[in-house]
């Protein structure tokens, strides 16, 4: 099996601090991740060297086949969706959904290279296939943050990247929004041409069993890394916290009760 990408003994210092210590993880070809950890533990950055914005201090780090240092990091910044709330205030709020949609494929804000009629159309088609058809012709600024947040997959999904990194997707969504985004993100997951996905999240009940793979992250080391069933439980989390929480559970969802 191939791999998205490899951290040997990656770390990152700014001054006197270390932000990531020697990290070593493999994220594997059709592999789902999600990445847990407290404010300040570092996932933000990961995210970032992932993306090529910063380099390790030390160790290596290869994503889809490039080897940082060696490699043009622009394209392969091509080849990852990013999804983030952040990118919202990067957009041009009057610009109609389409056109958001479109500029995806051209890794560009705002639309301003020439596009075909079957570009637009696969821009529509792409939104469509997330359930939104109903935003076509909308403006972004009109927009509820729920359809924003899906606006920003199928905008990033236009570049066909191999990797899609959505960074707390949920932030700010109510409660049916919320659950109405993540069925979303299950049905890309199932799907055959889906991107390896790798969520960001605060939430283990955002965390659905596409996500077969965890990584909890701690002042900037892997606490822990492996499967789902294994590492959202009541013991492994309260550990990984240090606090006494409970994990209510169902066939798919963990819920976090703190204090229990
Ligand atoms: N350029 C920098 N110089 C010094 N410290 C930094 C720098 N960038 C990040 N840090 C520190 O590194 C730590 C990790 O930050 P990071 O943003 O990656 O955390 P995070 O896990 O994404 O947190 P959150 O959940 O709040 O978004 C924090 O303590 C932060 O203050």
């Amino acid at each position: 099996m191939g791999k998205i990408l490899e951290f040997k003994d990656v770390s990152l210092k700014r001054g006197e601090k270390v932000i990531l210590k020697e990290v070593n993880w493999t994220i594997k070809s059709k592999e789902n991740w999600a990445i847990l950890g407290l404010n300040g533990a570092g996932k933000t950055t990961m995210l970032k060297m992932i993306h090529g914005d910063l380099w390790p201090s030390s160790g290596q780090l290869e994503v889809l086949g490039n080897i940082f240092g060696k490699s043009n990091i622009s394209l392969l910044r091509r080849k990852i969706g990013w999804v983030s709330s952040a990118l919202q205030d990067w957009l041009h709020p009057g610009d109609l959904v389409e056109q958001i949609v479109l500029s995806g494929k051209f890794a560009s804000i705002g639309l301003y290279e020439n596009y075909t009629v079957a570009e637009m159309q696969e821009a529509k088609d792409q939104i469509a296939r997330l359930g939104g058809v109903n935003l076509i012709g909308k403006t972004y600024r009109v927009l509820s943050q729920g359809e924003r947040q899906l606006v920003l997959i199928a905008r990033a999904l236009m570049a066909k990247p191999e990797l899609l990194i959505l960074d707390e997707p949920c932030n700010g969504l109510d409660l049916f929004a919320r659950e109405r985004l993540l069925s979303k993100i299950a049905t890309l997951a199932s799907s055959e041409d889906s991107p390896a996905l790798l969520m960001v999240s605060h939430y283990t009940e955002e965390i659905l069993p596409c996500f077969s793979k965890i990584m909890f992250l701690k002042k900037g080391k892997i606490y822990a890394a492996g499967q789902r069933e294994t590492l959202l439980t009541t013991e492994k989390l309260s550990d990984f916290y240090e606090a006494p929480i409970n994990i209510l559970m169902n066939e798919s969802r963990r819920v976090v009760v703190y204090p229990k």
